[in-house]
């Protein structure tokens, strides 16, 4: 199903990122719809990266997210710090500044988090998302990761704006995996019995401005693909409970920060464009695909001398799915690169291997 020739392309190395029209997403025609897949196909194969507009996100429900956003990270410290990721079930919460290093060569992120993941949509979150949220058979309410998420007392407004921005890029996410099948050559509902508890986190992201002399080893968030383990616990839990198949990111506009890395060792800008998301694929869909599709290394340096924010979604599948390649992915010129095991075992094994029990 991969011809050799498609995957000596894909050892090219790209100088731009794809910008990926979704108009087509829900079309019946299906003609239609196996050429959006294409596009992916290829995305997915030679950078492991792409945008993506006309995605059906509202543009007030961005807003409200990112301005509130602004507002929880503009609180005071104390304020913050009463709900910390290290003190709260699952991580959730607030992470300061250098608390996660995401590259060993560095000496920390120069960013600080707020992580939530699945909560039943409030009814003003539904309406406004006007999604058609089911929230006991979406919600990721049994895996490793569920637990309450924390909220700060002093800004109860940033709960509903997230709310409704999670669930409306949940959705678009849930809508991307059947392109992603069609994109592999299987049916486009190969993935629905895999993915109907899948995590789903979300981080609102801060980056300082970064002035004055620039440590290199002081950056936003140092070069990863999403996921692999890295050496502070929290960012190291956080990463292995939740094998990542892909992301959904938006960037805040008219700042150039995320960089992602090209087979020649060139780091390739990925500025923001307005009215779209960056798309990247995670470690999971790479294992699963035998790495025909890529799991690019990025990073994010904020150098544009004033505050940065950004908001990814993490998206995962449910535990219980066995890792085999994917039906096309394996041939005698490209035999399995990854034992088959469950994402649940992964998970366990990781666990053991980095603290010993
Ligand atoms: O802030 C960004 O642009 C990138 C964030 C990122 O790559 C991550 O959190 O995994
Ligand atoms: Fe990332």
């Amino acid at each position: 199903m991969f011809a050799e020739s498609e995957a000596e392309d894909a050892q090219h190395a790209f100088k731009d990122i794809p910008v990926i029209d979704l108009a087509n997403i829900s079309n019946n025609d299906t003609a239609a719809r196996k050429a959006l897949a294409r596009e992916i196909r290829d995305a997915c194969m030679n950078v492991g990266f792409f945008y993506v507009k006309n995605h059906g996100v509202s543009e007030s429900v961005i807003q409200d997210a990112f301005s509130n956003s602004k507002k929880f990270f503009a609180l005071p410290l104390d304020a913050k710090m009463k709900i910390e990721n290290k003190t709260t079930p699952n991580f959730k919460g607030y992470s300061p500044l250098l608390s996660g290093n995401n590259d060993p060569n560095n000496k920390g992120d120069l960013q600080e988090g707020f992580e939530f993941g699945w909560e039943d949509p409030p009814v003003e979150a539904q309406d406004i998302a006007n999604q058609n949220v089911t929230p006991k058979e979406n919600g990721n309410n049994d895996g490793v990761m569920a637990g309450a998420n924390v909220w700060p007392e002093e800004l109860p407004e940033f709960r509903l704006a997230s709310l409704r921005y999670y669930h409306a890029l949940v959705n678009l996410g849930k809508s991307l995996f059947p392109m992603f099948a069609l994109a592999l050559g299987l049916e486009d509902n190969f993935f629905e019995d895999k993915t109907r508890h899948s995590a789903a986190l979300m981080r609102m992201l801060y980056y300082p401005p970064q002035t004055g002399p620039v440590d290199d080893r002081i950056i936003g968030i140092g070069a990863h693909t999403d996921w692999e383990a890295s050496t502070f616990l929290i960012t190291c839990l956080i990463r292995l409970l939740l094998e990542q198949c892909f992301t959904i990111l938006w960037q805040e506009p008219g700042i150039q920060a995320l960089q992602v890395l090209n087979a020649k060792k060139e780091w390739i800008n990925a500025p923001p464009i307005p009215g779209t998301f960056v798309v990247n694929l995670g470690d999971q869909l790479a294992r699963w695909t035998n790495d025909i599709f890529k799991s690019t290394v990025h990073r994010a340096i904020n150098r544009s001398g004033v505050e940065r924010y950004s908001i990814p979604l993490f998206f995962g599948t449910d535990y219980g799915v066995r890792l085999e390649p994917i039906p096309g992915c394996v041939s005698s010129s490209r035999p399995m690169k990854y034992e088959v095991i469950t994402a649940g075992e992964y998970v366990k094994a990781k666990l053991a291997e980095t603290y010993g029990h």
